[in-house]
């Protein structure tokens, strides 16, 4: 066996093998099985790129017609799980009932079949039909309301946008939101893939799967910093006040939300398209004072910070754009979570095909021989 030394953050270790995607953090390139972001991002829809990233391979019509329809008509959640997200509390965060809910899906579907490619396929689009229909629930009845059923006339992202409002979204909205699902659905070894990957080669259930990938995701240095940052917009205020609040941030050593990468030492290609996407709206919808903030935050990070590779990475812009399409700001992580599913479901089927359980060692640092001390003496 190779002994390694340890490394804070397993930074620069390899835990798995994967085909799934690629990153170069030098140079800003991000690939989902070899195709590039950008390319993505411009031609594709979201459950095109699931099947891509989850299935290997871009589908045919017929393959991509037959998956759309699988997850169209598996949207609706069971009556129980509504009646359980009913008891949540209200204040709850929705990670935190989405991590709930989706753990729940494990007592219906509680046969283990990991061998059997119905199983997984049952598993895969369960999963991504009823993950979005849970988020827009427990956003409706945390407000007192009865949720919106899904419309199986709408695609994937608009009928996620009707079941938050009950409006029928405008068609560029839409599509700007499915652009996000596409940018957020995958990103090689980050913490919530690894966690999936790891309770994975457990072999335990694809639920328990997701569900520990949901509460990993939900940390503020990993998917939540995205609503950090709309709230840290919100603190600053203007743009007068972006440089010493940022001065501030660095004096006290803070971190600054949504910027900094551990693979990217340029602005995450991710941020560039979502600041686009942002644009688009604004031309359509009208402007935004954050967006101004922001773009001033950028410049002044930029001057501080890009000694040490530090630029905007995705959470940075797509606070802005969830915002102007009417999300409330404790969604925006839940929505990564929609997204990131789909990279979740690709590591798990990865996993499974050369499992081997997670168990790395440790450098033990405590003490050795130390007698019991009976409680009267201590
Ligand atoms: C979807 C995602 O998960 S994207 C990331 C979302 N998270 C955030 O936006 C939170 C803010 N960013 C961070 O906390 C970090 O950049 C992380 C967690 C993303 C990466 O962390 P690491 O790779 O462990 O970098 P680490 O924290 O060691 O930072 C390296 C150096 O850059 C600095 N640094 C990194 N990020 C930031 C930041 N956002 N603001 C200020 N300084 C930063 C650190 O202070 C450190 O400086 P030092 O070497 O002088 O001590
Ligand atoms: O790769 C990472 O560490 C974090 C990230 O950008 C993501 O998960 O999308």
């Amino acid at each position: 066996m190779m002994v390694c030394e340890y490394q804070p953050g397993l930074e620069g270790i390899a835990a798995a093998q994967s085909s799934i995607s690629n990153v170069d953090g030098q140079k800003g390139i991000l690939e989902y099985r070899g195709i590039r972001i950008e390319e993505l991002a411009e031609k594709s829809t979201f459950l095109e790129t699931a099947y891509l990233l989850i299935w290997g391979q871009l589908p045919t019509s017929e393959e991509l017609k037959e998956f759309e329809h699988e997850v169209r008509h598996h949207r609706r959640i069971k009556y129980r799980i509504r009646d359980m997200m009913k008891c949540f509390p209200e204040s709850g965060h929705p990670m935190d009932a989405l991590q709930a809910s989706a753990a729940a899906l494990g007592l219906f579907y509680s046969r283990r079949d990991l061998h059997n490619p119905i199983y997984i396929r049952d598993a895969v689009v369960r999963l991504l039909a009823t993950i979005p229909t849970m988020v827009a629930a427990f956003q409706l009845m945390r407000k007192g309301n009865d949720p919106v059923r899904p419309r199986d006339d709408l695609d994937y992202s608009a009928n996620f946008l009707y079941m938050l409002s009950e409006k029928e979204p405008d068609p560029l909205a839409a599509r700007i939101f499915d652009v996000c699902l596409i940018l957020h659905a995958e990103h090689t070894m980050n913490a919530s893939t690894f966690s999936a990957r790891v309770t994975a080669s457990t072999l335990t259930d694809p639920y328990a799967v997701v569900a520990s990938a949901v509460g990993t995701l939900g940390g503020p240095l990993h998917g939540g910093a995205n609503e950090e940052v709309i709230q840290m917009l919100e603190e600053i205020g203007s743009i007068a006040n972006v440089r010493p609040y940022l001065e501030d941030c660095l004096q006290r050593k803070a971190k600054i939300m949504g910027f900094g990468h551990r693979v990217y030492k340029v602005k995450d290609p991710r941020a560039t398209i979502l600041q686009d996407l942002a644009q688009q709206l604004f031309a359509k919808f009208g402007s935004d004072k954050y967006y101004d903030i922001a773009v001033e935050m950028e410049r002044v990070v930029e001057e501080k910070l890009g000694h040490k590779g530090i630029y905007p990475n995705v959470d940075f812009y797509s606070g802005l754009v969830y915002a102007k399409l009417g999300i409330p700001t404790d969604l925006f992580t839940p929505i990564f979570a929609i997204a990131r599913v789909t990279g979740w479901l690709a590591h798990w089927k990865e996993q499974l095909a050369e499992n081997r359980i997670f168990r790395p060692t440790q450098v033990y640092n405590g003490l050795h021989e130390i007698a019991y001390t009976a409680i009267e003496e201590r």
